[in-house]
């Protein structure tokens, strides 16, 4: 396949005090494939991801999206551009308590200006499409762990972002539950069209991506194309 790519670390270095998380670190992301960022605790995963999501500057080396370069964004640019193109699903869902879950799936086209029957329509639909229609009128509090986890999937997935950002996002849950949710998530990103770049510790999660990159220290170690679905060049020294 011959697509560009939408997402680009070129050469991306980041520490924290002594602690170098990231040491020199390239890679592409294509439009609609899923990415697994795989390796042990502390190799720098998670740093990458908040790279690449533009949430932490690099102190050297380029992030760009569609062409265009985070470090070069004001704060507002970056914002808007998290906001309009980017979902997140973090380990532990972090719905807003206080909301319905039906709400909350809304929430991201409320925010974009959509009208309420319009958007709870939507969110009613994705909650059916990963298997948790029952939970529309509770709360966050009163889902279990796994149907919670769906939720934050939707509500990641409903204003159809160009990439989703989803770090350990079954890290919480047992392996039966946090894999029938990846592949929810996989599934219903496939046919929206959004990339997906997942950081998990755990084989079986990894291999529902269609492309897996392990880290080692801060660096690229191994990376497998799974499927044919992009053809991904990776980089680290
Ligand atoms: N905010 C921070 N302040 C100080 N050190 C940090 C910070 N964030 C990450 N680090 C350090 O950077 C290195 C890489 O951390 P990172 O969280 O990216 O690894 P990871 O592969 O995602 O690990 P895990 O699987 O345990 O989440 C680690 O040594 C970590 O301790």
């Amino acid at each position: 396949m011959s697509s560009q790519p939408l997402l680009v670390a070129g050469e991306v270095s980041k520490s924290f005090g002594t602690t170098r998380a990231l040491d020199g670190v390239s890679l592409d992301v294509f439009p609609g494939e899923v990415l697994a960022l795989t390796g042990p605790s502390g190799s720098g995963k998670s740093t990458l991801l908040h790279c690449l999501s533009g949430i932490l500057a690099p102190d050297a080396g380029r992030i760009t999206f569609d062409g265009r370069d985070l470090g070069a964004m004001g704060d507002r640019e970056r914002s808007a551009l998290r906001r309009d193109s980017f979902g997140f699903v973090f380990q532990f869902g972090q719905l807003v308590p206080e909301l319905t879950c039906l709400e909350n799936v809304a929430l991201p086209l409320r925010l974009a200006g959509a009208r309420r029957r319009s958007a709870e329509q939507a969110a009613g639909e994705l909650l059916d499409r990963l298997q948790v229609a029952d939970v529309a009128g509770k709360r966050p509090g009163q889902a279990s762990g796994g149907q919670a986890q769906r939720v934050a999937v939707a509500r990641a997935l409903i204003a159809t972002p160009r990439v989703i950002f989803a770090d350990e996002p079954t890290g919480a849950l047992d392996s039966h539950n946090g894999e029938q949710v990846i592949r929810l998530l996989v599934a219903a990103a496939k046919e929206r069209g959004s990339a997906v770049v997942l950081v998990t510790h755990e084989e079986r999660i990894a291999a529902c991506a269609d492309r897996i990159i392990a880290f080692h220290d801060g660096a690229v170690a191994v990376a497998f194309q799974r499927t044919a679905h992009a053809g991904g060049t990776v980089a680290g020294r």
